[in-house]
C-alpha cells in the first residue's frame, strides 16, 4: 500500500496538462463492446479505473490494445459471459456493463458496482429504464440479472437527474428497437461525449445535453475513432490547487466552459482566474473573501469538487458555506480536515468551514475526492509534513498527480506504508 507524503506552504507555478476525462473513458470503453468492428479511443487518460476496465473487456473476450493515449477494443469475439463478482466490484462504472450486455446480447449478470462508497448509491433509475425498454430484472444476493427477449424503445421519466442512468439507458437503448426518450436526463459533458461516439458508430441520437434525449436504436453499429473530452474535475482541481497555494497554474487541455462555475466562485473569492481558448490561468492571491456554494447536477458547481473547495475554504477569511444538493452525506472527508486543524461543522448536507491556518497531520483518503481534498489541504501547510494513506482512492481519478505536482514545484512523493 502506498501514502503520499506532502511538505506544504510552496506556491505551485508552471503549466499542466489535463488528460482525457475519467468518467467518460469509463462508459465510453463499454459502450465500445457495442460496435460490430473495433473501436479506437483516444486522449485516455491513465488511471486504475481504464485498467481495471481493460481487464474486465478482456474477460468478456474482447481485445484491447492499449498503448500511450490510445486504446484500441475489438469486441468481435465478445461473450455474454456471467461477470457476478471480481473487477466489477471494484469500480462504480461498472454498472455500464448492464446496459451494454442487455443491448448486445438481450442478457446479462453483473455484480453490484464498488467505486467510492461515501454513501449508498442505489441504482434504481438505471433499474427502471431496462425494465422500460422490456427487460426483467432480478436482484440475486448483490448480483442483478438481467434478460429480455427483445428492447423496445420506450419513454422513461428519471426521477432523479443522474449520470449514471442517463448513460446505461442510452447504451442499452442503442441496440433496441425503435426510439427511446430519457426525459429529465443529466446534462453533463461526458453524457455528450458518449452521444457523440454512440453516433459516429451509427446510433441517431439528438439531445445529448439538454433534458431529454432521442435514441433511436441500430441493429448493427460500425467501429470508429473517438477523442475524449478533457478531464474538467482534475482541471478544477488544479484551478483550487493554485488558489489554496497563491500559486500561478496554466491549465492546459480544457474547455473553459465546462469550469464555468468553478471560474465564478474562485473569482466571487477574489482569485484572478484567465480562460483562454483551450487553457485557463488561475492566479492565487494573499485573502480570499468567503463563499457560498451549492453542489449541483450540471452546469452547476461540480458535485466531485465539493471536497476539494471545502479544503479552500479554510483559507478564505471568515464563514463558507458548501452544501451538496447531488449527495445527502458525501463528507468523510471532513474528520480527516479537522485533525489538520480545520473549523468545519457539518449539518445535514451542509459544511460549514471557519477560515483556519492548517497543520501537518497522518490523515487517510476514504475515496477519491476526499483524498483530493487532503492533497489541496496538505499543499497549504507552512511546516511539517503531512501523509495520506488510501492512495490508490486518489489513483482512480488523477492521471500522473505525483509527476504533475512536482513539476509545478511541490514537494511530493510516494512512500510504501
Ligand atoms: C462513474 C461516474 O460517472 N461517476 C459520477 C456519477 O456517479 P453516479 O452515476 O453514481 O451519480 P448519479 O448522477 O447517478 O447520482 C446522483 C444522485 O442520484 C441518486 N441516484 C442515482 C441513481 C439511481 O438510480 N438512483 C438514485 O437515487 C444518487 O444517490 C445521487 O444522490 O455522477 C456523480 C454526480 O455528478 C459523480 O459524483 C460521479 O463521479
Ligand atoms: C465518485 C466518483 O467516482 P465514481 O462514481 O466512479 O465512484 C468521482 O469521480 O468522484
Amino acid at each position: 500500500m502506498k501514502k503520499l507524503i506532502i511538505a506544504g506552504g510552496r506556491p505551485l507555478r508552471g503549466s499542466v496538462q489535463m488528460s482525457g476525462a475519467k468518467n467518460s473513458a469509463i462508459a465510453l470503453i463499454p459502450a465500445a463492446l457495442l460496435a460490430d468492428s473495433p473501436v479506437t479511443l483516444e486522449n485516455l487518460p491513465r488511471l486504475s479505473d481504464v485498467a481495471i476496465y481493460a481487464e474486465i473487456l478482456e474477460e468478456l473476450g474482447a481485445k484491447v490494445d492499449w498503448v500511450g493515449d490510445k486504446m484500441t477494443i475489438d469486441p468481435t469475439n465478445l461473450q455474454p459471459k456471467p461477470m457476478p463478482n471480481g473487477h466489477v466490484n471494484k469500480i462504480r462504472a461498472s454498472y455500464y456493463l448492464m446496459g451494454v450486455l442487455l443491448g448486445r446480447f438481450g442478457e446479462a449478470v453483473v455484480g453490484m458496482p464498488g467505486g467510492c462508497n461515501f454513501e449508498p448509491r442505489p441504482i434504481d433509475q438505471h433499474i427502471k429504464g431496462f425494465e422500460a425498454l422490456g427487460a426483467e430484472v432480478r436482484n440475486e444476493q448483490g448480483c442483478i440479472h438481467l434478460k429480455a427477449k427483445e428492447l423496445r424503445g420506450a419513454k422513461i421519466y428519471l426521477d432523479v437527474v443522474s449520470v449514471g442512468a442517463t448513460i446505461n439507458i442510452m447504451l442499452a437503448a442503442s441496440r433496441a428497437k425503435g426510439v427511446t426518450i430519457i426525459e429529465n436526463a443529466a446534462k453533463e459533458p461526458e453524457i455528450i461525449d458518449v452521444a457523440t461516439l454512440l453516433s459516429s458508430m451509427g446510433v441517431k441520437i439528438k439531445g445529448a445535453g439538454t433534458e431529454t434525449i432521442r435514441i433511436e436504436g441500430a441493429e448493427e453499429l460500425r467501429g470508429c475513432r473517438h477523442s475524449i473530452i478533457p478531464d474538467r474535475i482534475q482541471a478544477g482541481t488544479y484551478m483550487i490547487i493554485a488558489a489554496a497555494t497563491r500559486g500561478d497554474i496554466t491549465i492546459e487541455n480544457v474547455i473553459p466552459k465546462h469550469l464555468e462555475a468553478v471560474t465564478a466562485k474562485l473569482q466571487e473569492m477574489g482569485v484572478h482566474v484567465y480562460e483562454m481558448d483551450e487553457s485557463i490561468r488561475v492566479v492565487g492571491q494573499p485573502t480570499y473573501e468567503s463563499v457560498d456554494v451549492k453542489a449541483l447536477v450540471y452546469p452547476g458547481f461540480p458535485a466531485d469538487l465539493q471536497s476539494p473547495m471545502t479544503s479552500l475554504m479554510t483559507q478564505a477569511r471568515g464563514t463558507s458555506i458548501m452544501t451538496d444538493h447531488v449527495f445527502n452525506n458525501r463528507f468523510k472527508h471532513v474528520p480527516e480536515l479537522q485533525r489538520m486543524g480545520a473549523k468545519i461543522r457539518v449539518e445535514g448536507r451542509t459544511a460549514i468551514v471557519e477560515g483556519s491556518q492548517l497543520n501537518a497531520a497522518r490523515v487517510r483518503a476514504t475515496d477519491l475526492r476526499a483524498g483530493a481534498s487532503l492533497v489541496v489541504a496538505a499543499l497549504t501547510v507552512p511546516t511539517g509534513l503531512t501523509e495520506i494513506t488510501g492512495v490508490e482512492y486518489i489513483d482512480r481519478g488523477y492521471d500522473h498527480l505525483v509527476e504533475n505536482l512536482q513539476r509545478l514545484g511541490a514537494e511530493v512523493w510516494r512512500e510504501e506504508e
